[in-house]
């Protein structure tokens, strides 16, 4: 079958959303202020080498304490940005400093080297923004109004934690070793076996509860490649745990079950309702029928 060509449904207006890869890329920070303290976190757990300009007087404690446990990856210079020079071999580079003229100045050398910038707070110059930001290990939240409102943002990063449990992060590092097994074993990319392979991994996703991938260790991937993977189908949890309890036995039913896509066809949203409406229906059927004797 011919599929045919559709036009983005999407507005336009938005900005893309990727995660950019900083491992061992150099980062020009200039500011050592409140904000800078936490760009230099968001730096930090993406292992990115860190260059910070800002004179000593202008470190807030955070950044400080950034700067003395890892000497490693920040090298600190107690000055002000000085000129293009400071950019040489820098693949990134954020201002957050208390000078829009400066952080002008600096955007526009960027410009001509060609690196990314974001100057904090100041939105025409930025080629990309941040945004308010749940991390619990390899899972990665980033909540954006695209300028539009920062402080928003930031509340519905409130709301989006609260409804998380908390072992999604494990969970998925998890899911992370059984996925590199996998590809260890059958390292084959693209082609039938690569689609199998994605077909496998998608099925057991969408069939165990995530909770329960906490549970795995090596032996337990081990027997879920063995009998699942090479014979093609999923065991349950219980099948590879050798007796150990499910994380998830306490739980009630499907609490923490991720959804396939367009599960909620078919989940509480709608399956509730329509057994409540079947149910109602047998009753009145009931009722009727034994009016009519
Ligand atoms: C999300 C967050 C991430 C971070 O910086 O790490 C972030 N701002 C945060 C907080 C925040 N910033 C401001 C307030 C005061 C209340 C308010 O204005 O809402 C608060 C609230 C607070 O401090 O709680 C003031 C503000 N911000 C910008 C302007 C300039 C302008 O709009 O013209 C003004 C002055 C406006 C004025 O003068 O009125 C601009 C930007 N700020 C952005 C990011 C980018 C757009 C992101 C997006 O739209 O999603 C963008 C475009 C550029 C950038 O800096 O990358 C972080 C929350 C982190 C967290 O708590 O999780
Ligand atoms: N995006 C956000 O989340 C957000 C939130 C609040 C404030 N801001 C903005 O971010 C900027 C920084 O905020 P802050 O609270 O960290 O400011 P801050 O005043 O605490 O720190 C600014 C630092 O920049 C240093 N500095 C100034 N000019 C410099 C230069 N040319 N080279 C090197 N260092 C220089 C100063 O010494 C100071 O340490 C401000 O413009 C503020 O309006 C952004």
């Amino acid at each position: 079958m011919q599929t045919q060509p559709v036009d983005s449904p999407s507005p336009s207006g938005g900005s893309l959303m990727i995660a950019w890869q900083l491992k061992d890329k150099r980062v020009l920070l200039v500011g050592g202020g409140e904000v800078a303290s936490q760009r230099v976190e968001h730096l930090l757990g993406a292992d990115a080498h860190i260059t910070i300009l800002c004179p000593e007087k202008g470190l807030c404690p955070a950044t400080k304490m950034y700067i003395d446990n890892h000497p490693q990856r920040i090298s600190y210079y107690d000055r002000r940005f000085t000129g293009p020079a400071e950019l040489h071999k820098m693949d990134l580079v954020l201002t957050a400093i208390d000078s829009p003229a400066a952080s002008r100045e600096i955007v526009e050398l960027c410009r001509k080297a060609k690196i990314p910038v974001n100057a904090a707070d100041i939105p025409d110059l930025c080629d990309f923004y941040f945004g308010a930001q749940i991390r619990d290990g390899p899972l990665q939240i980033l909540i954006s109004s695209n300028g539009n409102g920062p402080r928003i943002a930031a509340l519905i990063k409130d709301k989006v934690r609260a409804s998380l449990e908390g072992h999604e992060g494990l969970a998925i590092s998890k899911i992370g070793q059984l996925r590199s097994q996998l590809k260890g074993r059958v390292p084959e990319i693209g082609g039938a076996t690569g689609r199998k392979r994605m077909k496998w991994m998608s099925r057991i996703c969408n069939e165990w509860r995530l909770k329960d991938f906490i549970a795995l260790d090596d032996d337990m991937i081990q027997k879920l490649l063995d009998e699942g993977w090479e014979k093609n189908r999923v065991p349950t949890f219980e099948e590879v745990s050798s007796g150990k309890p499910s994380p998830s036995s306490l739980d009630s039913p499907g609490s923490d079950k991720v959804q396939p896509p367009n599960s909620h066809l078919f989940g509480s949203n709608l399956l509730l309702p329509l057994a409540n409406f079947v149910a109602g229906a047998v009753v009145m059927a009931a009722i009727m029928l034994a009016r009519q004797r």
